[in-house]
């Protein structure tokens, strides 16, 4: 376990957004032969940036990727009350901007996908379809049918088909680890500030404008208590950068400063009023 420092990780490469896709990479695609994360990456933490950053040093100018499930296993499974995702696919890529990663493999996840051998899945999506040299994932990373894999399998399958596996400390803070659940805790319970810090310093919130004009965050994700946030809005020519926003109960979200329509926003949200 490392204990998180205020500034742990390197924001300054790739300022573009990550290339998106769910399918195999053709033979001769750039991004084969690349380092790829493994997990969910649920919004895309501080524990997580570490991974990336140490992806990133691994990659020696090879393209870096992160594996990213959708619909969230804890969906599909239904292991989790609902609403809970930190990211949607969207902010998540938002969130991924600066962080040196160059694409997101995100599979469907269905029965199929999550009834995969380890080895079926190490042989036919790592091998086969993404022809990996290197994958980095946390100490505690499960994966296949019935979380049946772990770190020493993935390594003895690495040695097998001729890629590297890396692995690194878990990110703590206060003494304990820094995850995506324990940031989910946090926001439901009004701590914003604790959470943000988890986070890497803000957190992106995707909003759609319902039939009654109003926004709305997206039902999938974790309700932070109401009340007034600090949040900056991008992508509006003539918006302020910085605005305060009154989220509801329900999810609505209330700008306190006039802003063009758009049917679909992203907020940024970067601390609490009072
Ligand atoms: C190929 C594959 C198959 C998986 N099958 C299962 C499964 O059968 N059961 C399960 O709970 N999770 C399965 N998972 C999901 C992961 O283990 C998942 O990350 C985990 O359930 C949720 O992780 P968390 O509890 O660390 O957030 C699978 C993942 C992969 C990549
Ligand atoms: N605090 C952390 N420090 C380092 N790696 C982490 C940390 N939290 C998660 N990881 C790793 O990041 C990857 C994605 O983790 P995931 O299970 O999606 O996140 P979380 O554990 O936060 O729900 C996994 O390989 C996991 O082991």
């Amino acid at each position: 376990m490392i204990e998180m420092r205020a500034s742990s990780f390197d924001q300054s490469i790739s300022p573009w957004e990550p290339r998106i896709f769910n399918h195999e990479l053709a033979p001769g695609d750039p991004l084969r032969g690349g380092v790829l994360m493994l997990g969910n990456f649920d919004g895309f933490h501080r524990g997580h940036r570490a991974l990336a950053a140490q992806a990133r040093r691994l990659s020696c100018g090879r393209p870096v990727g992160m594996m990213s499930c959708e619909p969230h296993p804890r969906a599909f499974f239904r292991t989790e009350p609902e609403p809970f995702r930190l990211t949607t696919p969207g902010s998540k890529a938002r969130m991924l901007t600066g962080a040196g990663v160059d694409f997101v493999y995100q599979p469907h996840f269905d029965g199929a996908f999550a009834g995969q051998t380890p080895e079926e899945f190490v042989q036919t999506v790592l091998v086969d379809g993404l022809g990996v040299s290197h994958v980095v994932v946390g100490p505690d990373f499960r994966f296949g049918c019935k979380r049946a894999g772990d770190l020493a399998a993935l390594r003895k399958m690495g040695q097998a088909f001729g890629f590297g596996v890396s692995t690194a400390a878990k990110l703590a803070c206060k003494g304990s680890d820094v995850s995506s659940t324990r940031i989910r805790k946090l926001i439901r319970a009004g701590q914003m500030a604790e959470a943000l810090e988890l986070l890497g310093g803000h957190w992106i919130i995707e909003t759609t404008r319902g039939p009654d004009g109003d926004l709305r965050m997206e039902a999938s994700l974790c309700q932070p208590c109401p009340g007034r946030y600090r949040a900056r809005v991008s992508g509006l020519a003539r918006s302020p950068l910085e605005i305060g926003i009154d989220i509801e109960t329900n999810g609505g979200v209330l700008p306190r400063s006039p802003l063009q329509t758009a049917e679909r926003l992203f907020f940024q949200i970067t601390g609490q009023h009072g």
